[in-house]
């Protein structure tokens, strides 16, 4: 069920790339506890949007605005890793994990990049860590895992395991990008449940090419072309759309 607040509010975001842009004055919000999917031709500039939404890119102009309690956060006056400790999670595309470790201890480094001074001062019980770490296994489907090499996991236990590892970092807004992409039928529908596990307390913007994963979702779909929002809508609602399949269509016959 999506609740109304708006954790995440971009206004005319434009990003420029020596002077081609990338994004021109995109709009986009997201609730809290919505799973959003961003889809678009090659190039339509999804990848940018999550880039300046994290910080890896900065906005020539337009604002990103975090809505957190009381406070709205411009996200653009932010460095990657402050926005990152606001609450901001985001996955690249290919996995990055320690592969010489063992998924556990994937899990353990990622919990202690997260402490802070504060919360070095005010560091819990090794048994408390290790029930955070047990719960990311949990969710994330790897518990019967653990003691594994990172490295002999599968592509789709390998996206998971990084999953995982974000998760500890307790974000309040994850960034995906092409989550199933390479995955086994099997692993694309345990992502789907595992969407659906996360967005529980949490809002998720995921860029997809998969329009089958996608269709599976009730989500609202944003669709984006030549760095603008095209439309918005579920994913039946934007598939009516003819501007959406003539963008998709263009893009295939060029
Ligand atoms: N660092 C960069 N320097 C120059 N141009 C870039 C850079 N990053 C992206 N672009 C260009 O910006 C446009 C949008 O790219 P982006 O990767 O955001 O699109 P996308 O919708 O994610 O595409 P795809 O579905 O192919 O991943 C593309 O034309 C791309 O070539």
């Amino acid at each position: 069920m999506i609740e109304s607040r708006i954790v995440l509010s971009c206004r005319k975001v434009s990003v420029s790339f020596d002077g081609f842009y990338a994004l021109r004055e995109m709009d986009f919000s997201l609730a809290h506890g919505e799973l959003r999917f961003l889809i678009g031709p090659n190039g339509a500039g999804k990848t940018t949007m999550l880039d300046a939404i994290c910080g890896k890119v900065k906005p020539k102009s337009g604002s990103v605005l975090f809505h957190q309690g009381e406070a709205d956060i411009d996200l653009t006056r932010l460095k990657e890793h402050g926005i990152a400790s606001c609450g901001i999670g985001r996955k690249f595309q290919a996995p990055s994990v320690f592969a010489a470790l063992t998924v556990w201890e994937n899990l353990e480094i990622a919990l202690k990049q997260k402490r802070d001074v504060f919360s070095l001062l005010f560091a819990k019980l090794e048994a408390e860590q290790r029930e955070r770490i047990d719960e990311a296994l949990r969710m994330v489907g790897l518990a019967g895992k653990a003691g594994w090499k990172a490295g002999a996991l599968s592509h789709g236990e390998k996206q998971w395991l990084e999953i995982g590892m974000i998760l500890l970092a307790e974000p309040q807004v994850l960034l995906l990008d092409e989550p199933v992409a390479g995955m086994t039928d099997e692993e694309t529908e345990k992502t789907g449940r595992l969407l659906q596990e996360i967005i529980k307390n949490r809002s998720v913007v995921v860029v997809e090419h998969d329009m089958d994963f996608v269709r599976q979702f009730s989500s609202k779909v944003t669709v984006m072309h030549e760095g603008t929002l095209l439309t918005e809508g579920t994913m039946a609602e934007v598939q009516r759309d003819e501007r959406v399949a003539e963008v998709y269509l263009g893009k295939m016959a060029g």
